[in-house]
């Protein structure tokens, strides 16, 4: 395998070895924590941080909620599963190259995980999935892939890679079995753990009611600003993946207007006026979600993570 010298994989794999205790250095599955949901840290024991800052290559993550370390460490019970988690992640809106923002699954890659979990904060935009859910994806619908803003255009970081990546079986089904092998053990319902479809935006804009409404009529069930870069490349890397999102807010899908012109003419006839309450979502709100939700999150997370061992 030959590696491509604009992305400094040795010197960054060289860091990561100088300072992980020798039984951490290779990881057997990958993980990355979304908005609101680092502290999936918590349940890693044998715990050994490396800021993204001393790492080749890496980028700094700009957004609240996301810290800046490669953290190494072992998880579930016994002797435990060597794992490496990405506390924070790159956003193309933060003006990251979208060969930056997937650097790290690929240097993940290179030190040797053959599974990734990836986590998100996300968008409801199916009314039946209420907040605190928890969406284990099964496809995805990427405008910006299609669009020209896709994370595998470009040379090849591996003369081993394939050109063309297939998604048909992007999201693997022997990982999301397990996801719900854990949920059943866990007692979590059916409306706590569900499947569905994530539609990938650029942000940092929020939508749109009438992009929300698109977006739902395309068939997504729930819509973030993150992971698929990261599925792509690692499934360009051959590595088997699961990606959940936690539902943090949903996007307001009006299906009719506030009628403005009535309100005024109500008005003007000296009639009360009922404002409906204003609908926005927050990053603040993300969090918040992702801090009192990030517990089942982890705890799934951990059962899957137990079950490769
Ligand atoms: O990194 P994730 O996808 O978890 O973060 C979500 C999407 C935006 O980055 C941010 C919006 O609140 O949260
Ligand atoms: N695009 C998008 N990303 C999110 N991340 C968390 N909530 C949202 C949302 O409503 N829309």
């Amino acid at each position: 395998m030959h590696d491509f010298p604009d992305l400094p994989f040795d010197a960054a794999i060289e860091a990561i070895k100088a300072t992980v205790p020798s039984h951490l250095q290779s990881p057997r599955v990958g993980i990355v924590c979304g908005s609101g949901l680092s502290g999936l840290v918590d349940s890693i024991r044998d715990l050994h941080l490396v800021p993204y800052n001393t790492i080749p290559g890496f980028a700094e993550s700009t957004v609240p909620g996301h810290k800046s370390s490669l953290a190494f460490g072992l998880m579930g019970s016994g002797e435990g599963v060597p794992v490496v988690a990405m506390l924070g992640r790159f956003h193309p809106y933060e003006g990251h190259d979208l060969r930056v923002v997937v650097y790290p699954i690929r240097v993940m890659a290179r030190l040797g995980i053959t599974n990734l979990i990836l986590t998100n904060a996300a968008g409801g935009l199916n009314p039946n999935l209420a907040v605190g859910t928890i969406v284990a994806l099964h496809d995805h619908l990427a405008l910006p892939n299609m669009t020209g803003m896709n994370a595998l255009l470009g040379p090849l970081t591996s003369s081993s890679h394939a050109r063309f990546v297939p998604l048909s079986d992007a999201y693997s089904p022997a990982l999301r079995r397990l996801l719900f092998l854990g949920a059943h053990h866990l007692g979590l319902s059916a409306d706590e753990v569900t499947e569905g479809t994530y539609a990938w935006v650029s942000g940092p804009t929020y939508e749109s009611p009438a992009e929300g409404r698109f977006l739902r009529l395309v068939g997504a069930d729930v819509v973030g600003m993150s992971t698929v870069p990261e599925v792509l490349a690692a499934r360009q890397e051959g590595l088997n993946v699961m990606a959940l999102s936690l539902v943090t807010n949903a996007v307001v899908i009006p299906e009719t207007y506030r009628d403005i012109r009535a309100e005024v003419a109500t008005e003007l006839a000296g009639k009360p006026v009922e404002l409906p309450p204003a609908q926005v979502v927050s990053h603040e709100e993300v969090l918040e979600i992702g801090k009192a939700k990030g517990q089942v999150m982890m705890k799934l997370v951990e059962y899957v993570v137990s079950a490769l061992s």
